[in-house]
């Protein structure tokens, strides 16, 4: 007894301690695994500021400061970031759509306006098996690379007759009919394409408002906005349909997607209902990505008389072959893709989670949104030497080293066209936009330089103007508009002699 009063307060004490040091055991191992929100000066709203000033350097900042993977509340939605080559292959490749959901966030996104084609049995087949097909066969593409030099010839030759053009814009405008060749048809393009141009750029625009996401769709302006742009793709895509429907075997023999979608069998009546909102989609799929890709590639190079020279050079010494140009032998204009996309690329790949997740690595992901972000992640030192300059020839080196492209895109260092299940299904295309057709058809037969609209050592690498990721998703356009002037050579690179 004696033993015990004089144990008792010892045994207690210990007791206490063990209690604590279980306790703060617990609440140490749920430290770990639970993921800690970004640390910003200002509370609650912190966050959201720093992210909607320059979402990639707050991006780059908490990684440094919090970690991989962090939540930021953004106030219309939380995201879990989980940044870098690690976790893109976790979210991109081994994550099960069950669980970390591609389709519920495109579906979420898109606020209701996809829900009928996206349950429609059958159709999420189909609409892949018809988007492999038709953007990737390479004869396809081949026939795609040569209307685009013809769409853009006659463009061209408008942008030489004034005395500037606005850049972005311009691209935006080039890229949306180029697309919409490809996807629709010339005849649709003469038809319609003056018309619904501003229609997509407004659905564009108002599908990344704040109020979108949060009020039902009518009930904010940019909603109603969205609803408007989107009713009347729809009923222009749909009339098309009803038009080509009645006499097949003539649209058969186009080379376009959407004659492809209506005859590679004999099913076509039974997903007409699913036609709008998918070529509605596929439109913007297409166009701000590469449009911007376009414009910013063509700022960098005017900024950098060597690189330009490089472009040129190549493309004197590859003429174009029945119209479009043989990429095959120019990996300096695909350094240039990927460099552009290395630093301008897809701020978010997004996904849904339904369920509290555990990674392998322990980590519990929250139900909610969760996202990778390509350019955080592609500006990364470790990864990239000199990170923020913008430099093709890193992608240059033979195909063995590590900063090669395929050593980059094997580590999931580099996913500028995504990766694993849900990668670009256009990519081949961009490649024949860009690179076999519009930009050198443009510089073998144009000479380009800036007139105005850059500001001393803004932008990335110092171009000149910085990129707006608040006006719509994909790759920004810039805040402002950069003029170049467009003049005709009096004769074409590719028709003076090689030195
Ligand atoms: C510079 C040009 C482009 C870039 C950088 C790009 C980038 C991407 C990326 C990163 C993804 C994956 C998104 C994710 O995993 O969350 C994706 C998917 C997709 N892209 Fe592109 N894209 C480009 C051009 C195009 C074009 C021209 C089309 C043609 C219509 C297209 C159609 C698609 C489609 C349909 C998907 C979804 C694939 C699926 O459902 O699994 N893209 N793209």
């Amino acid at each position: 007894m004696a033993f015990d009063t004089l144990a008792s307060p010892y045994t207690a004490i210990a007791a206490l301690a063990a209690t604590c040091i279980f306790l703060g055991l617990l609440q140490s191992s749920g430290r770990r695994n639970s993921v800690p929100w970004a640390k910003t000066s200002i509370p609650f709203l912190g966050g959201a500021i720093q992210y909607g000033t320059d979402p990639v350097k707050f991006l780059i900042e908490q990684r440094r400061k919090v970690g991989d993977v962090f939540r930021v509340n953004l106030v219309v939605m939380k995201i879990t970031f989980v940044l870098g080559a690690k976790w893109n292959r976790w979210l991109l490749k081994d994550t099960k759509e069950e669980e970390v959901s591609f389709w519920d966030a495109i579906l979420a996104m898109h606020c209701g306006l996809i829900d009928t084609s996206f349950y429609h049995p059958g159709w999420l087949d189909r609409s892949v098996k018809a988007l492999s097909n038709a953007l990737n066969r390479p004869a396809r593409v081949e026939q795609y690379s040569e209307s685009f030099v013809q769409v853009a010839s006659d463009i061209y030759s408008t942008w030489a007759s004034q005395p500037s053009i606005p850049l972005f814009i311009s691209g935006s405008e080039l890229l949306l009919r180029a697309n919409m060749t490809a996807l629709y048809g010339p005849s649709f393009v003469d038809r319609y394409a003056t018309e619904l141009i501003p229609v997509v750029r407004s659905f564009e625009r108002a599908f990344v408002q704040p109020l979108t996401r949060v009020l039902p769709l009518w009930a904010s302006p940019s909603g109603r906005v969205l609803l408007r742009a989107y009713k009347r793709m729809k009923q222009v895509i749909e009339s098309e349909v009803n038009m080509r429907m009645k006499n097949l075997d003539q649209w058969q023999k186009e080379d376009d997607y959407l004659s492809y979608l209506l005859t590679m069998d004999d099913k076509a009546e039974d997903f007409f209902e699913c036609y709008g909102e998918h070529l509605m989609t596929m439109i913007s799929a297409s166009h701000v990505n590469t449009a911007a890709t376009f414009s910013w590639t063509l700022l960098h190079l005017l900024r950098n008389p060597s690189l330009l020279a490089e472009f040129e050079k190549e493309i004197k010494a590859n003429p174009p072959i029945t119209g479009s140009y043989p990429i095959k032998n120019m990996p300096f204009s695909e350094a240039c893709l990927r460099e552009t996309g290395r630093l301008y690329t897809n701020l978010l790949m997004l996904r849904y989670v339904a369920h509290d997740v555990t990674t392998p690595q322990g980590v519990i992901i929250p139900k909610g949104w969760v996202a990778g972000s390509p350019l955080a992640t592609q500006q990364d030192p470790e990864l990239y030497d000199q990170p923020g300059k913008w430099d093709p020839h890193r992608f240059l080196s033979d195909a063995s080293s590590a900063s090669s492209y395929s050593s980059k895109f094997r580590n999931n260092e580099f996913v500028q066209f995504g990766y694993g299940k849900h990668a670009c299904l256009g990519e081949k295309m961009t490649h024949a936009l860009l690179r076999a057709s519009l930009w050198p058809e443009l510089v073998d037969n144009y000479h380009l330089e800036v007139v105005d609209g850059l500001v001393d050592g803004e932008g990335i690498d110092g171009v000149g103007v910085k990129p707006n990721y608040r006006e719509n998703m994909g790759t920004p356009f810039g805040v402002r508009e950069v003029n170049i002037r467009v003049t005709k050579r009096d004769v074409r690179l590719s028709d003076q002699n090689v030195e």
